[in-house]
Parts: structure tokens; sequence; C-alpha cells
């Protein structure tokens, strides 16, 4: 790793990671000592002094990254995301927006320490960075300068501050961030060395406040109102402001926060609407400053307009009952069941399907068969397998997004592109026309899905333009050798080059090819789990069918049923019923 420069970060050159103890006895109504105000210049405060008015007097419009609306409306999984990013426990790979938008709930955690250059450059010719950072307790402890005579070196006409020094270098947890740029940007968050937190989050919260809950605090002081009824209306749902870190918030923080601006603002400041009405306690009574004029609308008014600046779920997202995830457990790849092969991925085989036996209207026909929940069961199998296959008579009927839309997967709500599948596409001619639109680029492309891999055979030429598209969004074209007369790859060999991409599990999706191919004979051994829909329908003559050829028992001479399956559980969902097996062996299809 070539580490060619080293930057100080922000935080470092900022922070004292001092804390104010005894600034609550001798205070005016506004909150704060003015003189002892002056010598204090809070470190949040400068991070964020580009942001804040150097105007003078109280403003209604929000002019920071963050106010009392993302306490109202969080983020989705606030709480989740700060753990997630507090313990780093696997790497995680987060959108740039993402990053920028969960790192300051975070930044109370985690300091900067260097940056250097990536080895290398992607194909695409796209530069990566990567910055270190340390936990804020690796830092050694800070020792303020000497005094003499009781006053101060740095400060010696001001009034000293009772300050707290916390104990540093107790903490070895570090971590890296790899900054790819491209098309489909992406930070990976990694950490470095194996050393764990030698605390908890509450542990560092108490220490210290992130960007978020000082900007909250400072942006409705800005308004015009006293610190102290700031902390109580904050403070009103302990639940929100515990999830977004601010646990261990006080009347301090809330004052230093908004330190600058209440050294410039020269008006009076008044007690928080939302103090007053909820508490039913009219301090301000007889007052109505023009700070109170001006901020007439219910607090839920200004609340709707300003959330419209956060990232509520998209429409799209599908939420599936926990009682029945806990259901499918025993036949998902993490169960305690044992697998058919330890050297290949565990494979599921799923599809939804008529009464009739049928996926589909017509080969050329996409047909919505699962209802609502049996299509978010179908997205919770999506976010518990680390690939999704489907054949190319699929990718062209059908132009499917093969991404998971689960609450709580990447670009549902969770964090980069984790529970996101990554699509694979058996296409042994590269006929598939991959484009632009293409649902899966799309979805690749906006943060809720992964690029596709087409495994393709010798002999097959995707043009230039295909395969720049496709790295662009993370996917590749996979040549696959071993191709057999009929044009066939042999599954195991499609499992196991897929086991050498590192894939641990692939739930395969259809058509029905695919699905009549790998319920063959000597194919299903390879399945360690079916999980079927069937809905309340019959598509009628013509779709696309499911289906075995006749078999019969060769010593008896009898017909018999082609498969039956053991450890069976049927599901219902709302109007469909879903069917988790497992395919027996050889001996016990025999009985049958
Ligand atoms: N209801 C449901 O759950 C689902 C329904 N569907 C429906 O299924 C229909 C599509 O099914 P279908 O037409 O059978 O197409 P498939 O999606 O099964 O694709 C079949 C093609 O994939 C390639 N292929 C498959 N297996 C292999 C292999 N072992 N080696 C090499 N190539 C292989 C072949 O391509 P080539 O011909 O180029 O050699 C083959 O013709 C659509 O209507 C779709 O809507 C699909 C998925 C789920
Ligand atoms: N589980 C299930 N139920 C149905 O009713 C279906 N039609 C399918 N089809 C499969 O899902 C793909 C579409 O996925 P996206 O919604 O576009 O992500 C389609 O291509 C089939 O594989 N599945």
């Amino acid at each position: 790793m070539d580490m060619d420069h080293t930057v100080q970060s922000n935080e470092d050159q900022q922070d004292t990671d001092l804390e104010d103890q005894n600034r609550d006895q001798d205070q005016d109504q506004h909150g704060f000592h003015t003189a002892q105000a002056a010598v204090i210049i809070d470190n949040e405060f400068q991070q964020h002094e580009s942001v804040e008015s150097s105007g003078q007097g109280p403003t209604n419009k929000s002019q920071h990254r963050h106010d009392l609306s993302v306490l109202h409306n969080p983020i989705p999984f606030v709480a989740e995301m700060r753990k997630t990013l507090f313990h780093v426990s696997h790497p995680i790979e987060l959108k740039v927006e993402e990053f920028h938008r969960y790192w300051p709930y975070v930044d109370n955690i985690w300091v900067r320490q260097h940056r250097g250059a990536a080895a290398g450059a992607d194909k695409s010719g796209n530069k990566a960075i990567v910055d270190y950072y340390g936990c804020r307790l690796q830092r050694a402890t800070y020792t303020p300068p000497s005094r003499k005579d009781g006053v101060s070196e740095q400060h010696d006409e001001q009034p000293q501050r009772k300050r707290r020094i916390r104990q540093g270098g107790t903490c070895r947890a570090r971590l890296k961030i790899f900054k790819q740029e491209g098309l489909v940007a992406c930070y990976r968050v990694q950490r470095v060395g194996d050393q764990e937190h030698s605390h908890d989050l509450d542990y560092i919260d108490k220490l210290k406040r992130n960007t978020v809950i000082m900007d909250i605090a400072r942006s409705e002081v800005m308004k015009g109102f006293i610190p102290s009824s700031v902390l109580t209306v904050l403070q009103e749902d302990m639940a929100k402001l515990e999830a977004v870190g601010g646990k261990f918030l006080t009347r301090n923080d809330v004052r230093n926060a908004s330190q600058r601006w209440r050294l410039s603002y020269g008006g009076k400041l008044d007690v928080h609407p939302s103090y007053r009405y909820n508490t039913n306690n009219d301090l301000s009574a007889g007052r109505n400053t023009p700070v109170e004029q001006a901020i007439k609308a219910p607090l839920s008014q200004q609340l709707s307009v300003q959330s419209t600046s956060l990232q509520p779920l998209p429409a799209d997202t599908l939420f599936f009952p926990t009682a029945l995830s806990e259901s499918l457990t025993s036949h998902l790849p993490n169960s305690e069941q044992p697998r058919r092969s330890n050297h290949l991925p565990f494979i599921t085989l799923t599809y939804a399907s008529s009464l009739d036996s049928f996926l589909s209207l017509g080969p050329t026909i996409p047909t919505p068969i699962s209802g609502p929940l049996s299509k978010a069961m179908t997205h919770h199998l999506r976010a518990n397998h680390d690939a999704i296959l489907i054949g190319v008579g699929t990718a062209i009927a059908d132009n499917p997004t093969l991404n998971c839309r689960i609450a709580g997967a990447g670009g549902y709500g969770g964090l980069g592109w984790s529970s996101q599948p990554r699509p694979v596409i058996i296409d042994p001619s590269a006929r598939w026309e991959v484009n632009y639109t293409s649902k899966i680029l799309t979805a690749a492309r906006d943060g809720r899905g992964k690029g596709p891999w087409i495994v393709i055979a010798p002999g097959a030429f995707p043009n230039q333009t295909q395969i720049d598209l496709l790295t662009a969004h993370g996917g590749k074209y996979i040549t696959l050798s071993s191709i057999d007369a009929c044009h066939r790859f042999s599954w195991e060999d499609i499992f196991q080059l897929l086991a050498q991409e590192n894939i641990k599990s692939v739930m395969i999706e259809g058509g029905a090819a695919v699905i009549n191919d790998l319920l063959h004979k000597q194919n299903r051994t390879l399945i360690d789990a079916v999980i079927i829909t069937l809905a309340p329908m019959f598509l009628g003559g013509g779709g696309v069918a499911v289906g075995l050829p006749r078999c019969m028992n060769p010593e008896t001479g009898r017909i018999v049923p082609a498969l039956r399956f053991a450890d069976v559980k049927w599901l219902p969902m709302d109007e469909d019923v879903v069917m988790c097996g497992r395919i027996c062996d050889e001996a016990e299809q025999s009985v049958i």
C-alpha cells in the first residue's frame, strides 16, 4: 500500500476531547455565561462554521444539514447503522452518498489518522484513495498546558473552565476506507488488524457527541431559543434521541454547539415553543418576541416541510413478517441441516407456479403469480442468498431487476449492498442484449442491486460496449470453458465456477428450462432446498410449464411418481401456499 502523503484530519485539529463541567451554575437567563463563552470555541461549531449564518438574528430557515426533522423523521435503521459502523465486524460497501449521510452519525467514534493512495486503479482507470481511522480512544491522553499562579498560559485574562481529561490510548480498534471512483462509486469500510473496541458504543457516545446531534442542537438555538429549553425539547422522545447517538446530550453540549452564534447575536433568547406547549408551563407568558412570531406554524408542519430532505424507503420496499421468516429458517443456507456438497454453494430451487404447473402465460409474457406476501417471501429468500440465478430465456422475457427489495437491504434502508444477491445469468451464446436501460443495470446504478455476472461459452463474443457497460456497473462476463456437444454446461461446473467466485449460496429462480433441468434425476442431487409458491389460479394451456418426464420402476415395470420431496413444510401466505422441502435420497425415492 502506497501511503504517499499524510493529511491531518479536521477532527484531530479541532477536537480537544475536553468537556465543560461547571458552567451550569453561573449562567445568565440565556443559558450561558458571556465571559466564559468567549473563551471556548466549540470544535463542532468550527466544523460547521461554513454552514452557519453570520447574520445577527435568529433564523427560521434550516441552514444545517441536520435539524430537528432528522430527529423526528430519522433515516431508516439509524440505530442499527451506528452499531454496524461502530463494530465494522465485516467489510461494508457504501455508496458515496450513503457514506456522507451516515458518517456524521459516527464521527464521534472514528478519527481520521492519515490518507494514502490505494495501489493501482481499476480497469477503467478510476483512481482509489484510502483513509485510515482509529477509535477516538486510541489517541494519547491529553494534558492541558500547565498553569502558573492559577492563571492559564494561553488565556491569561480569561476565567478558567474546569475540564475533564479523558484517558486516551485505551482502544486499539482501527479501520480503513477505500474510496473508489467510477460509475458505481463505492466506499469500502473495513477493519485494520483484529483489535476490537475496548468499550461499547455508549461509552464513546458519553464522551463525545456526533456532528448530527450538535447540528440539531445548534439549529434550534439559532431560531432564537434558550439552550436549556432546546435540550428539554430534544429529550422529549429519548428513544429517537438515543437512536441518533444523543443519549448523553447535556445542556452544555447545546450551549457549546451554539456558542459562536449566541456571541454574535445581540437579541434576546426565548423558551422553545414546544417546551412551553408540551410542559404546559408557559415560561414565556406575556412575551411575543419576533422569534415567536416568526415560528407560528405548528411543529408538525415545520417538520413535514423539512423532512423532504430525508431519504424515505423507496416506494417498492417490501416487508416480510419475522414470524414467517423464522418458519423458513430451517430451509435456508445457514440452517443446521448438512448440505449436499461442501465444495459447492448451497443451492435453493425456487419458483412460483399456478395450479396447472405453469410459470407464465407464455414464453414472452411476464406473469405475476405470487401474491404480495409470497412475493415478499421471495425477496426474503433473495436476501438470504449470495447469488440469484436465471436462464437467458427469463432475462429476455422479463427484463427482471433481480434485486432484494426487503426493508433493510442495501438501497432499501440498509447499508451499501447488504443483502443484495449477485444476479447470475446463464447465457452460453451471449444473446441477451444488456443495455443501459436494462432494469438490472438501473438498479445497480442506483445502488439497489449488484451488477450481473453473465456466464457465457467459449466462442460467444459480446460486443465491447456491452462488456464496458457491465464492468461499469460492477458486473462481468465469465467464460465457462466446459460446454458439451449440445451446447450445455453441466450444473456442477456452473456451481463450481460460482464457488470459485466466493459465492456460498445460490437461489435458482427459473425459468422453466432451468428448473426442469435441475429437477432431472442426474442434477437434483445438487439441490439443497426447494421452496415453491403455489397460487390459487389456472393459467391455461400455452403457458411455460414445470414438469418431469414419466418415470418407471425398472424392476417392476410400473409407472411411479417422478419425484417426492422430503422434510416438507407448507406455509400459508395469504391466498398462496409455500412448500419448503428437500430432495429425498435415491434409496428413499425408489420406495415411492
Ligand atoms: N413464475 C416464476 O417463478 C418464474 C417464471 N419465469 C418465466 O419462465 C419463462 C422463461 O423460461 P424459459 O423460456 O424456459 O427460459 P430459461 O430462463 O429457463 O432460460 C433457458 C435458456 O437458458 C440457457 N441455459 C439454461 N440452462 C443451461 C445450461 N445448463 N447450459 C447452458 N445454457 C443453459 C439456454 O440458453 P440458450 O437457448 O441460449 O442455449 C436456455 O435456452 C418466462 O416466461 C419467465 O417469465 C421465470 C422465472 C421464474
Ligand atoms: N416468485 C415469483 N413470483 C412470480 O409471480 C413471478 N413472476 C416470479 N418471477 C421471477 O421473478 C423475476 C422478476 O423479478 P424482479 O421483480 O424483476 O426483480 C422474473 O424474472 C422471474 O425470475 N417470481
